[in-house]
């Protein structure tokens, strides 16, 4: 399908059916699956209301609680580091600007490859919820299934007020339309199981959001790592922009001077600014970017502690550290951890999608629980761009201007080294 073909078509929120404006169902099998769940009827329910009469549809929930989960209120900016508490789910969502009329471009649950996976559609919907068809005036008979365990979702870093965690496993990330193009065209690639499922785009207070899955979901009271992967942190374009319009950032300067006041030059310390380029560059080479292809951004463990203070953390052994203190020595979760990005290798080593895009900034998420349940995914695509053809990237290939390469695939087996370095050490 091409990207023409997609406006007006709507998202498919976990599986529910999905309604054009037309009012006809995009995904009739998704609907089937949907309607053999409506048996039992309850009273008093939440109305979850799907308004196709106009466009663009309008998904709406009309009760403020769901199983004991408020629903209507929520916080507006969820703090780094910090829980998001529960009742994040928007009141009302504008669906539109969807992503992939198909539903084979939306998102399965199968990016939870370590373990089973218990969720499944349209199980995310609470029991209670109600739907009206479009253009017609009764309502579905509610749903039986039980509504799934509200698991507080938490940022460990990134831009803050981002983010809103919202219903039924799903993830609100301020909308950015490169983000968008990758999320849909990783739906469509060999590595969807290794990214969040992407369900398109939504509104809320005249905002736009790429909703995804939360990571989160299934994990009780995880540990959860957030590592940048690969040498550079800006992209090619970003250097031609700030040698043709330089805009010094005081902020980014007040950044650095924290960390060390050493740094900035005489230049710098007298414009109290650095361009965005020397900044992100300073940061490499302080941390074990430049040398080890990655450098471990934030943790927070288990007992809730979060760390994010790793700027300086930079030799082999700062780094394995850090890394031995994450897993707590348990040997199960490094051998976790170490199938799952190995795994991981392989599939980037024959991507469609990895090959033709430089991707820069973008994070392995890490995440683990008591029970030993692992998972890596790969998120945050503001900043993977696709590749002017027939240029690809072999990802490995130390970076020097113009070849756009990113040093991905190297960062990764200098990964996938120090946690096999550290593997004899666990119990
Ligand atoms: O981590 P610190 O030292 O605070 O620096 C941040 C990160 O590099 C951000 O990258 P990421 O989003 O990967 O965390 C980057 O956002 P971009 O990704 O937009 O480049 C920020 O740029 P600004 O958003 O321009 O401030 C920059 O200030
Ligand atoms: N799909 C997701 N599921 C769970 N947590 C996520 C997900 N995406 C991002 N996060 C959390 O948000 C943080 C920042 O995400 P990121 O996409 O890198 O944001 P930014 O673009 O602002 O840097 C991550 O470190 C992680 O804690």
């Amino acid at each position: 399908m091409s990207m023409g073909d997609m406006n007006h078509s709507y998202p498919n929120v976990s599986g529910v059916p999905v309604w054009s404006a037309n009012g006809k169902a995009d995904s009739t099998k998704h609907a089937a699956d949907f309607l053999s769940h409506c048996e039992n009827a309850h009273e008093n329910v939440p109305q979850l209301v799907v308004k196709c009469n106009t466009s663009p549809c309008r998904i709406e929930l009309e009760s403020i609680r769901v199983s004991g989960i408020s629903v209507g209120s929520h916080p507006d900016e969820d703090s780094i580091c910090s829980d998001s508490g529960f009742g994040g789910s928007p009141a009302s969502l504008l669906l539109r600007k969807l992503s992939n009329a198909s539903s084979s471009g939306l998102s399965p649950a199968s990016s939870f490859e370590e373990y089973e996976d218990d969720r499944g559609f349209p199980d995310e919907v609470p029991r209670g919820v109600t739907w009206k068809k479009p253009g017609s005036t009764g309502t579905l008979p509610p749903l039986s299934v039980p509504p799934k365990k509200p698991q507080p979702w938490v940022q460990v870093v990134g831009h803050a007020g981002s983010f809103h965690a919202g219903d039924y496993g799903m993830l609100l990330k301020r909308y950015t339309e490169g983000e968008q193009q990758c999320l849909q065209r990783l739906m469509e690639d060999s590595l969807r199981p290794f990214v969040p499922g992407y369900h398109g785009v939504v509104q809320r207070a005249e905002q736009d959001y790429n909703m995804m899955d939360d990571l989160l979901t299934h994990f009780n009271s995880p540990a959860i790592m957030d590592c940048k992967i690969g040498t550079r942190t800006y992209l090619e374009e970003e250097l031609t922009k700030a040698r043709e319009r330089p805009q010094p950032r005081q902020d980014m300067y007040e950044k650095m001077v924290d960390v060390d006041p050493e740094a900035p030059t005489t230049e710098e310390q007298a414009l109290q600014a650095v361009l965005k380029t020397r900044y992100m560059q300073w940061r490499e080479t302080l941390s074990s970017t430049t040398t080890l292809g990655f450098r471990i951004e934030g943790i927070k463990k288990a007992d809730g502690v979060c760390n994010t203070n790793f700027k300086r953390t930079k030799s082999r052994e700062a780094v394995k550290q850090a890394l031995q203190d994450y897993v707590d020595c348990n040997a199960l979760i490094v051998k976790g951890y170490l199938r799952r990005l190995k795994e991981l290798r392989l599939v980037l080593e024959t991507s469609d999608f990895f090959r033709t895009h430089e991707v820069v900034g973008s994070s392995l998420l890490f995440v683990h629980d008591s029970t030993g349940k692992t998972g890596v995914w790969m998120i945050d695509f503001g900043k993977t761009v696709p590749l002017p053809p027939p240029l690809t990237l072999d990802h490995r290939t130390p970076w020097e201007e113009g070849n756009r390469e990113d040093g991905y695939l190297w960062g990764l087996d200098n990964l996938i080294d120090i946690l096999t370095d550290i593997l004899p050490y666990q119990t």
